[in-house]
């Protein structure tokens, strides 16, 4: 531990940063500064400037104009990698990680001092001396993982707490996580902030971006928000309530956040199913599931990481073949296990990951927006532009997409607004049924409304939409929700139920009966 000297200036100071990428000013004179020991959140709407700053204060990108500092020394060079870990490190959304090297292999891996003799003189790497290190190292930080396990078996949770072991034996007291709850479920959220909270009461300090203000009031006792690339206020998070919060992201007064569909009270469609699935497994996943949703209909899939919704929602969009069961969409069969058949049959689809499975970085926001459709934008399978800047420009709008245009690649989008354009993309097709795990992942709190909007509409235009998540909010635009535990639906509930009845349906703690809420009204 370092000498707790008396009076301890901040671990990170920035003042006056500007960066701007061609004629898009990410940041204008934007500043931040963090004390020891704080919990220091960073807030704003998508594109407003917040992964910009981090790649600045972690030495991956130089600011046009600015200063930094770290405990009152100015930043090291770009390039010296040792001085920059040993004050700051990211843990992002995205992993650091090399998935195929074992735990122990990634937290000594490039370091330029691997194992020194008490002379200083090199010694070669022992595989059995490395592995015991990781264990002492992972020990001391109390994380419980396998040093030898590889990487890329390690559940996000792990991943993380790897991530930031490594990090603090660089010797950083001060650590950035960058939307780290957006791939966890309730209770590894609940495991991080534990953690965190641990850390922090030995002196660690964080800034924290995340989307989901609640989380904000839990683990932070100052918020810094930025809008349009500025800073616009720094205060206790005690002194700013959530309206108060979203009024300084958004620059406008908000009358709560009330959104513009009530489903409530919604006469039940009747008829037909749209999506008629029968007795679907997939080993190791889910096992036996039956699932209609009506035309008219969005019907919710929660659960938490193991519950197997994600994998169900995907096998839906032909990415997994089930041993056993039928899908069907308007009564006829689909085959599955092919993306091109799900497609064909008029299953539109977000997936979880847009890094993997979304987008194509280095095309443009119209083409990324069209890819599945261009076969309807022009004859013979050519496209004619000037349709699919139309279609692009419409959504732009609709879903509010921050970008200079059309024709800007979507490896320029701040991550919110690329995850606007996969949306865009499975919206474009005019789905029977969409299915959209977690939608809204990654997406600010005010364009959230919109894109849950327009999923709520391909069902309010008879079609039918499918939300996998355990993000409440996303739910709360279904007229039905399923349950998923260990694989299996354990509940449904109509609209109307309550947070804390779902929440202990997806860990699990449903009892014998299953609780099917609001039963007895407005059919
Ligand atoms: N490499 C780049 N080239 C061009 N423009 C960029 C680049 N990186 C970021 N931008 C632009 O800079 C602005 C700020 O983006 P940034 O990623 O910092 O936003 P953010 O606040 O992190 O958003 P989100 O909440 O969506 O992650 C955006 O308008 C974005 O499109």
């Amino acid at each position: 531990m370092a000498d707790p000297s008396p009076v301890r200036g901040p671990v990170v100071e920035a003042d006056g940063i500007s960066k701007r990428f061609g004629a898009t000013v990410a940041l204008s004179d934007a500043r931040i500064s963090v004390a020891p020991g704080e919990a220091h959140a960073l807030v704003g709407r998508n594109g407003a400037g917040k992964s910009t700053l981090v790649s600045i204060l972690t030495g991956l990108q130089n600011p046009d104009t600015g200063t930094l500092r770290f405990d009152g020394e100015p930043a090291p060079a770009r390039g010296d990698t040792d001085a920059w870990r040993s004050r700051v490190a990211c843990v992002y959304q995205r992993s650091t990680v090399i998935p195929a090297l074992t735990v122990a292999e990634n937290l000594f891996l490039n370091r330029h001092r691997p194992d020194r003799q008490s002379s200083g003189a090199l010694r070669p790497i022992s595989w059995k001396r490395l592995r015991s290190r990781a264990g002492e190292l992972l020990a001391e930080y109390g994380v419980d993982v396998d040093p030898t396990a590889r990487a890329e078996d390690l559940t996000v949770e792990q991943r993380q707490f790897v991530e930031i072991a490594r990090a603090l034996s660089f010797g950083a007291r001060f650590i950035i996580l960058d939307e780290p709850t957006a791939k966890l479920d309730a209770r590894g959220i609940g495991r991080l902030f534990e953690k965190l909270h641990e850390l922090q009461r030995q002196g660690v300090a964080f800034l924290f971006i995340s989307h989901h203000l609640q989380e904000v009031y839990e683990l932070c006792s100052t918020v810094t928000v930025y809008r349009d690339a500025r800073h616009i206020v720094t205060a206790p998070v005690a002194d700013l309530d959530q309206q108060a919060l979203v009024e300084a992201m958004t620059g406008e007064t908000s009358r709560g956040t009330e959104p513009s569909w009530s489903v409530t009270g919604r006469a039940l469609p009747e008829g037909p199913p749209l999506l008629d699935v029968t007795g679907l497994s997939l080993a190791g996943h889910y096992h036996d599931i039956d699932l209609t949703a009506r035309p008219g209909e969005v019907v919710g899939l929660a659960g938490a990481a193991a519950s197997g919704n994600v994998q169900l929602g995907e096998t839906l969009a032909g990415l997994h073949r089930p041993q056993a069961g039928t899908v069907s969409v308007a009564g006829r069969p689909v085959r599955t296990g092919k993306v091109p058949a799900a497609l064909a049959a008029g299953i539109g689809f977000v997936p979880e990951d847009r890094h993997v499975q979304g987008l194509v970085p280095q095309r443009s926001v119209a083409e990324n927006a069209t890819l599945t459709v261009t076969d309807q934008l022009g004859p013979f399978g050519t496209v004619l532009p000037s349709r699919t800047r139309a279609f692009a420009r419409r959504m732009i709008d609709d879903l509010d997409i921050k970008t200079p245009g059309p024709a800007t690649p979507v490896a320029a989008l701040s991550g919110g607004n690329q995850q606007k354009v996969v949306i865009a993309r499975a919206l474009a097709t005019r789905p029977h049924v969409l299915v959209a795990i977690r939608p809204t992942n990654g997406v600010d709190i005010k364009s959230k409304e919109s894109l849950l909007g327009a999923v709520r509409q391909v069902a309010d235009d008879g079609r039918t939409a499918l939300i996998v998540s355990d993000e409440l909010d996303d739910l709360r635009v279904c007229d039905r929700v399923l349950a998923m535990f260990h694989g299996r639906v354990v509940a449904e509930f109509d609209a109307g139920w309550s947070d804390e009845h779902l929440v202990a349906a997806m860990e699990g703690m449903t009892g014998p009966t299953h609780p099917k809420e609001n039963h007895d009204s407005h059919h």
